[in-house]
């Protein structure tokens, strides 16, 4: 039986504006009571320009909300106009960055290079990675979405030493999943799970493989995510769309009363 505490986190992508932001947060805070945060970890990544405000709110009210970035520079600091480092995220007190999400990869061309110097500055400034990784629909077709995606992993991982590595968070999102409505089976789903927690333990040890949160992204909703979450290596979701609704999200929290 996993020791592992299920992490649920709210992607909002480009959604919501800093009051939306307070708003949204101050109703997740009302909505989950402490037994709740006890059973799972709730975070939320909402866009740089919310940050400070939902700092403000959960340094102020001590929430047990969580919250993170959507990316990070490879960078501390410079000329890289549109940029946001890793010192200044950690001044913010985020406690994760989501790290080559499929959107990067495709609209900002992010290689496993890129994700890999990305990770290397997350932890530099002590934050807590959620590295993304999943194929595309014509490499699941093809049936070569466990390489694919085992491929990424080894390219995010790159260099990364073992006391870095065992507070990763990895989320497996095929990219056909994502905003479409189309959720990947909860068997299929655990295949590719189960395959990346193979993959560290031949990276690094059995016991961190058995230590780090791999988490399912991809039209997660109220409804599908206890059949996900009752497969042995998923340890939590990461949620777009669903995220985005309060009440919708708390569900998920909750989902071992689905
Ligand atoms: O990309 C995702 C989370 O990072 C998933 O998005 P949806 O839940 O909207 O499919």
């Amino acid at each position: 039986m996993s020791t592992r505490t299920p992490l649920m986190a709210g992607n909002w992508k480009m959604n919501l504006n800093h009051l939306e932001a307070i708003a949204h947060v101050q109703k997740l805070a009302f909505a989950l009571a402490d037994k709740d945060y006890d059973a799972v970890e709730v975070a939320v990544l909402p866009p740089f320009t919310d940050l400070r405000s939902v700092q403000t709110l959960v340094d102020g009210d001590k929430l047990k909300i969580k919250y993170g970035a959507q990316d990070i520079s490879a960078h501390d600091s410079g000329a890289y106009t549109g940029e946001i480092s890793g010192p200044m995220l950690a001044k913010l007190k985020c406690t994760f960055v989501a790290i080559g999400h499929s959107e990067r990869r495709q609209y900002h061309h992010e290689t496993d290079e890129i994700v890999n110097a990305k990770i290397k500055a997350a932890y530099k400034h002590g934050l807590t990675p959620i590295l993304c990784v999943g194929e595309e629909e014509s490499v699941r077709e093809e049936g070569g979405h466990v390489a694919h995606t085992l491929a990424q992993v080894d390219g995010a991982l790159k260099d990364i030493p073992a006391e870095q590595a065992e507070t990763i968070v990895i989320a497996y999102e095929p990219v056909w999943a994502i905003g479409t409505g189309k959720v990947c089976g909860a068997d299929d789903a655990q295949e590719v799970c189960g395959a990346i927690r193979g993959r560290l333990a031949e990276l690094y040890s059995q016991e961190l493989a058995d230590a780090v949160r791999i988490q399912y992204g991809g039209s997660v909703k109220s409804g599908n995510v206890a059949e996900i979450m009752a497969k042995p290596d998923i340890d939590g979701a990461l949620i777009g769309g669903a995220a985005l609704d309060a009440d919708e999200f708390v569900k998920i929290v909750r989902f071992r009363d689905q």
